[in-house]
């Protein structure tokens, strides 16, 4: 997860297994950095990755106070530091999206009476009315999924109103789930909040709204109406809207912090809490994503989110109200077959070795003279499909190609699924667009030379391992601006540019135009096979 604090003077950001700050000055440079590793640091809570897995193998939840005490020992490692906690104006941060805290019945007098001579971890021991909050890894809802479905009218439809069909992770479903299964603490509790919304609490003094951009992974929110949907709403649990609070734009100033840090650690009093968000959002202020713009991460698995102003929301991807500007919205795409993939086909047709796997992409063609190939190790999530399927010019499946060519149908069809399944969505390329790659493949600029191709724009690299706490830093600054009508762009506008590392190719529009369709075709041929 990542709970994020800070801004203008700071920013931070918690991820699944840390809690981190980063703090920023008036010229967007980072001044100050401390993170906190959950599993080892804060061992007696013996997570791994920062979460307990459970015996079903479904149930995945982070003990609630493992959090609240890693807020005070970042803290207190900011204050040994001589962090000057006073110069902070405001104060933003993020945290792992569709995550879950339900506070129990009178935590809101405990809030906002916190005795500035104990830590948060004292004095929050039983304001939670659930010990292990579920987390984004959980997917022991699907029964909760089906039933939200069917009483929005089916799965298009949840999807058209919140932006993505029903989801286990989703905080809906995990909210119907826990009243279903544990009525008791369900009833004992009298706010639910995101982890965004949780953290931007602690500091607050008082319950923080849920943006409307983190909002949107619960299968609550009407991303349009920027609500709760009542038909959801009714569906998951009674009263919940009280339970929610109303969600609020994630720009809004919530208030001042509370006089708890003001005592205990020296912030001013005019400091101001800016709207926490989720992780994606954070990152997406963090890349400074502009309309038009894509980001492709190239991990373990590959991610791709972009901003977009007419979503189309499907069954497949995500779309969420943007974190940065209140008429346009993100979407977020999850690939699982990513550099995993990548490598076994080098380890395969190249020896494992990144320069020939390189060579081979240099030394062939633009549109693999018509070779497609799709190439799922496990179960892909876009689209749900598995298997190596290939296809020669004619669109006959053939069992093999030869090493070039495969390496190059590989990464070909990875960057048009990533392409094709960005356009359901409503995205489109702009004679702007720019395509901003991060993770570990995008230092390998022959891959990032058919993703520019592909995408027919121009392709720049960032390092997002900050982003999102960066993000965060660059909304606190806003928060204080966005009122008087600046645009978030306007304010990080000197912030660092990235760096432009690959052009198309003077064909690659007429090329890959083409190849989209076909391979468009082919992907639904492929989804039609019986699976394995
Ligand atoms: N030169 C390269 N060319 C292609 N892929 C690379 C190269 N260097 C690293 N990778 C890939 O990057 C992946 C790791 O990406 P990274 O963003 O660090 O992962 P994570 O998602 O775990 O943060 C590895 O699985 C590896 O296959
Ligand atoms: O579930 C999603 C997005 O829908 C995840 O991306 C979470 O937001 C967790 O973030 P990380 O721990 O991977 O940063």
């Amino acid at each position: 997860m990542r709970i994020s604090d800070q801004i203008i003077d700071p920013a931070g950001a918690q991820s699944g297994d840390q809690l981190k700050a980063v703090v920023i000055d008036g010229n967007l440079n980072v001044v100050h950095q401390s993170s906190v590793q959950f599993d080892s640091e804060l061992p007696d809570f013996r997570t791994q990755g920062g979460v307990h897995i459970h015996t079903d193998r479904l149930t995945v939840t982070s003990p609630v106070l493992m959090w609240v005490q890693a807020l005070d020992l970042l803290l207190d490692k900011m204050k040994r530091a001589a962090f000057d906690f006073a110069g902070v104006r405001a104060l933003s941060g993020s945290g792992q999206q569709h995550g879950s805290v339900f506070w129990r019945t009178g935590a809101s007098e405990t809030l906002k009476h916190l005795d500035p001579d104990h830590n948060l971890e004292q004095l929050l021991h039983d304001s939670f009315s659930v010990s292990d909050s579920p987390v984004w890894m959980d997917s022991s809802s699907s029964k909760q999924c089906l039933d939200l479905e069917a009483a929005a009218g089916g799965a298009e439809r949840l999807a058209e109103i919140t932006g993505s069909r029903g989801y286990e992770r989703f905080t809906g479903n995990q909210i119907a789930k826990l009243r279903q299964t544990r009525p008791d603490e369900f009833m004992d509790t009298e706010r639910i909040s995101l982890v965004s919304s949780f953290a931007a609490s602690l500091f607050l003094g008082g319950y923080a709204a849920i943006d409307y951009s983190d909002g949107s992974g619960m299968n609550l929110l009407d991303i349009r109406t920027r609500n709760w949907s009542q038909i959801c709403l009714e569906a998951t649990a009674p009263h919940l809207d009280q339970l929610l609070g109303a969600a609020l734009p994630s720009t809004s100033v919530l208030g001042s912090i509370s006089s708890y840090f003001v005592h205990r650690f020296g912030f001013s009093e005019s400091c101001r809490v800016v709207s926490f968000t989720g992780d994606n959002p954070a990152s997406l202020a963090g890349m400074r994503l502009q309309p038009g713009d894509i980001a492709v991460s190239l991990g373990t698995s590959d991610t791709v989110f972009l901003w977009v102003q007419n979503p189309r929301p499907a069954l497949e991807g995500h779309v969420f109200c943007s974190p940065v500007d209140q008429e346009a919205f993100m979407a977020l795409l999850c690939f699982k077959n990513g550099s995993l993939t990548r490598e076994h086909i080098s380890n395969e047709c190249a020896g494992g070795s990144w320069e020939v796997f390189s060579a081979m992409l240099r030394e062939t063609p633009l549109g693999n003279d018509g070779n497609i190939g799709f190439y799922f190790d496990t179960m892909e999530i876009t689209p749900p499909a598995v298997g190596i399927h290939r296809f020669d010019s004619e669109d006959s499946e053939v069992s093999s190609f030869s090493p070039q060519v495969e390496v190059r149908a590989l990464v070909e069809g990875q960057f048009l699924s990533r392409r094709l399944h960005a356009e359901r969505l409503g995205y489109s390329i702009l004679p702007g667009t720019r395509v901003l790659a991060t993770g570990g493949a995008s230092s390998n600029k022959e891959i990032l030379q058919v993703l520019s191709d592909v995408f027919n724009a121009p392709v720049y690299t960032i390092d997002l391992s900050d982003s999102a706490c960066l993000g965060s830093a660059y909304r606190a600054l806003h928060g204080l601006l966005a009122e008087s009508g600046v645009s978030f762009l306007d304010v990080v506008k000197n912030a660092p540019e990235p760096q432009r590392t690959t052009t198309p190719h003077p064909s690659a529009k007429q090329v890959y135009d083409g190849m989209l369709q076909r391979f468009a075709r082919l992907e639904e041929r492929v989804l039609q096979k019986p699976r394995p």
